[in-house]
């Protein structure tokens, strides 16, 4: 079984959703699955000044496991997710990400598939960007990158976004629409197949 590392960050729960629909699809694709959240760094005043953050952060604090770096060494390909911030991914992503010195050091990062996904309150308010700084960080750690490209039909329904999964969430929450999970289901079972082919 291939092993596959979903690990994302969502304060209102639309990455979240699209981060469900990657390990769904992943496991669809026969791989072993472990989905995770990056751990949270705002002070409990912010959360509470967002009724959809505050919802989001007291259904997920018993479901979904927190990631550690030992879940990237585990896996045997990783998409990460976040929602758009200034046109990048958000600081607690950024904070996870900059604990990984040691695993990219020793080289437990590289030569394996990785991916993005991301939600953004506008259609052009930086999804693509957000999605090419991952790829950033993904040619620093000598992954693999697998964008899902124009390689399936289902993908011009959700967007045609060919670097990965995105959604306009219209600062909402629950904005996932049916088309985007397929592509974000989809886009997991892709990781997981390129990863096996790399590891075979
Ligand atoms: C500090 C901050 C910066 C943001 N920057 C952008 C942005 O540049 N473009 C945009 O369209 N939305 C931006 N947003 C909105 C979120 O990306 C959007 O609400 C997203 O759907 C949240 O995903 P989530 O539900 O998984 O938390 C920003 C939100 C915050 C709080």
């Amino acid at each position: 079984m291939t092993k596959i590392a979903v690990i994302y960050y969502s304060s209102t729960g639309n990455v979240h959703q699209l981060a469900a629909a990657v390990a769904q699809g992943a496991e669809e694709a026969g791989a072993e699955v472990r989905l995770r959240r990056v751990p949270e760094l705002a002070p409990e005043e912010a959360i509470d000044s967002n009724p959809l953050w505050r919802a989001h952060v007291d259904a997920t604090a018993g479901e979904v496991q927190e990631a550690t770096p030992a879940d990237l060494e585990w896996a045997e390909g990783y998409a990460l997710g976040s929602p758009t911030r200034f046109g990048t991914p958000a600081a607690q992503m950024k904070q996870f990400i900059d604990t990984l010195g040691g695993l990219w050091f020793t080289g437990k990062l590289a030569n394996k598939g990785a991916t993005a996904f991301t939600s953004a309150q506008n259609v052009h308010g930086g999804n693509e960007t957000t999605i090419l700084t991952f790829f950033n960080i993904f040619s620093h750690f000598g992954a693999v990158i697998v964008p899902p490209g124009y390689t399936d039909p289902l993908l011009f329904e959700a967007g045609g976004n060919p670097y990965g999964t995105s959604n306009a969430s219209g600062g909402k929450s629950a904005t996932v629409t049916e088309a985007e999970l397929a592509a974000a289901r989809y886009q997991g079972r892709r990781l997981a197949e390129v990863s096996a082919k790399l590891t075979a």
